[in-house]
Parts: C-alpha cells; sequence; structure tokens
C-alpha cells in the first residue's frame, strides 16, 4: 500500500519526485538558513512550549525514524505563541542523523550541517478534526526543529537511547511512558521560522517551521547508539542499518525566513 521510499540510492530523496511529484514544489524543507537573510520580524513574539501535562506513550521504529508519540485527543501539550495564530498539539518527535563521522541535519545554516536534527511534531486541533486533515492543510502543521552538536554526553538523552535496542527493527514500538522532551530543549528559544513542508513523503507543504537557533550537545557516543537501528524489519533477511536518514536542502523559491528578537 502506498509507495516505498526511503533513503538510499534507488528510493532516495533524488527518486521522491516520482511517486510525489510536490517533492518540486514551491514550500519544500529542509532549507539553508542564511542567518544575516533572515528578517528580524517585531511582530514576532516568543515561542512557548506548554509541555508540563504532556504524556509519551511509546517509542517506535517506522522504518525511518526512531518515533516518541504522545497522547494528543486534548490541549494538554502544546506548542503556541510565535508565528502561530493557534496553539499546535505536540503528536511524535524523531530524529535525522547521518553516518559515523557525518552530519545528518536536514536544515543547515549558512550552510553548515549539523550532526543530528530532533523535529517535535505539533498539529492545528482548533482549525482541523485530525493530524491527518491537518496534515494536509497549509497552517496544518508546525514541527520545532532542535539541532544536535556532538560534545559531552547529554544527560537526558539517554532514557532515549536506553530504549532503542527494544526498538532495533522497522514496526517494533515499546511502551515509553513519563518522556518531557522539555529536557531536550537548549536554554534559549530564539528560532528562525519559515513555511515549508514534511521533509519525507507525502511531503505535504503543511508545515510551519520553527527552528531553535542554539543547538543542544550530545556525545558521538549518544549519537552512535541511533545507528543500531535498522531500516529493515526482523523479517527481511538484510541488515541496513538506519543512518543518513536526512533529505538534503531545497530551493528556497523566493520564500522568506523570519528571525525571533
Ligand atoms: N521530518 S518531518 O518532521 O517532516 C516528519 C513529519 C512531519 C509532519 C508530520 C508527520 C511527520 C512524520 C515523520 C515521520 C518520520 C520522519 C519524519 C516525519
Ligand atoms: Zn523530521
Amino acid at each position: 500500500t502506498g509507495h516505498h521510499w526511503g533513503y538510499g540510492k534507488e528510493d532516495g530523496p533524488s527518486a521522491w519526485h516520482k511517486n510525489y511529484p510536490v517533492a518540486q514544489g514551491n514550500r519544500q524543507s529542509p532549507i539553508d538558513i542564511i542567518p544575516e537573510e533572515a528578517t528580524r520580524d517585531r511582530d514576532l513574539g516568543p515561542i512557548f512550549l506548554d509541555y508540563d501535562r504532556c504524556t509519551s506513550i511509546n517509542i517506535a521504529n517506522n522504518g525511518h525514524s526512531v518515533v516518541v508519540e504522545f497522547v494528543d485527543s486534548d490541549d494538554r501539550s502544546v506548542i503556541r505563541g510565535g508565528p502561530l495564530d493557534n496553539p499546535y498539539r505536540l503528536k511524535q518527535f524523531h530524529f535525522h542523523w547521518g553516518g559515523k563521522g557525518h552530519d545528518g541535519s536536514e536544515h543547515t545554516v549558512g550552510g553548515i550541517g549539523y550532526a543530528s536534527e530532533l523535529h517535535l511534531v505539533h498539529w492545528n486541533a482548533v482549525k482541523y478534526r485530525s493530524f491527518g486533515d491537518a496534515a494536509e492543510a497549509p497552517d496544518g502543521l508546525a514541527v520545532l526543529g532542535i539541532f544536535l552538536e556532538t560534545g559531552d554526553d547529554h544527560r537526558w538523552l539517554h532514557m532515549i537511547t536506553d530504549a532503542l535496542f527494544m526498538v532495533k527493527y522497522k514496526g517494533s514500538d515499546t511502551d515509553f511512558k513519563g518522556f518531557n522532551p522539555k529536557c531536550l530543549l537548549p536554554s534559549s528559544l530564539h528560532y528562525w521560522t519559515y513555511l515549508g513542508s514534511l521533509t519525507t513523503p507525502p511531503l505535504h507543504e503543511s508545515v510551519t517551521w520553527i527552528l531553535l537557533k542554539e543547538p543542544i550537545i550530545v556525545s558521538d557516543k549518544q549519537l552512535g547508539m541511533f545507528r543500531m537501528l535498522l531500516f529493515n524489519g526482523e523479517d527481511e533477511d538484510e541488515r541496513k542499518r538506519m543512518e543518513n536518514n536526512f533529505r538534503p536542502p531545497q530551493p528556497l523559491k523566493g520564500r522568506e525566513v523570519r528571525s525571533s528578537n
């Protein structure tokens, strides 16, 4: 069902347009952020992350990334403010990363990539009845992007890396309760924002991107744990390490990138 896609030579980002023509659309993500070209917008206020009552459910390997899902049946955990007209409900977060010694972020800053990128996916439940409906609407989704840079161990990331052995194979998942992603935020919530898309098929142009300027620091060892995951299922005979699961930057096509104050 649906079209098979991946990050390999045959099924990777350069081939996605064949089954998903929007891949060549006018608001595709990720992009290269050029800080000196971003517009400082005085009307752009701070973002607020009301995650204190968030309820994580499970952690899963969906064959493209490792995803932590949340209860999104009410407004218990939302992102609001900044460029957003409504609160958007936290639905899941996931990561993108490179191979050993290679960068794996999706967005780049001044042409420079980071080791990894964390995406917190939210949807506009004020205007849309379901996540699926929101995912197809131009103002349906808001993804908070956080860059990961290598250095010292991150004191809380081990909560996630300790669980990765349980979701080694595509299609596996395990309980993951009581995790609050607030522990993965940097000290500053200064951000860039622009209108873009999902960075994976179906590449819907429904995302307001909010990228934090300050990266979080994780160790090479912690990042290496993500590479124990596999793209394939337990029943498949080949074993492809899950790494380099990122789409490269796409054309800006005249879009404005705004900067918080
Ligand atoms: N990289 S991504 O944030 O575009 C993304 C999603 C974005 C919005 C809605 C659902 C998404 C699901 C994803 C699943 C795996 C990887 C990226 C995903
Ligand atoms: Zn993502």
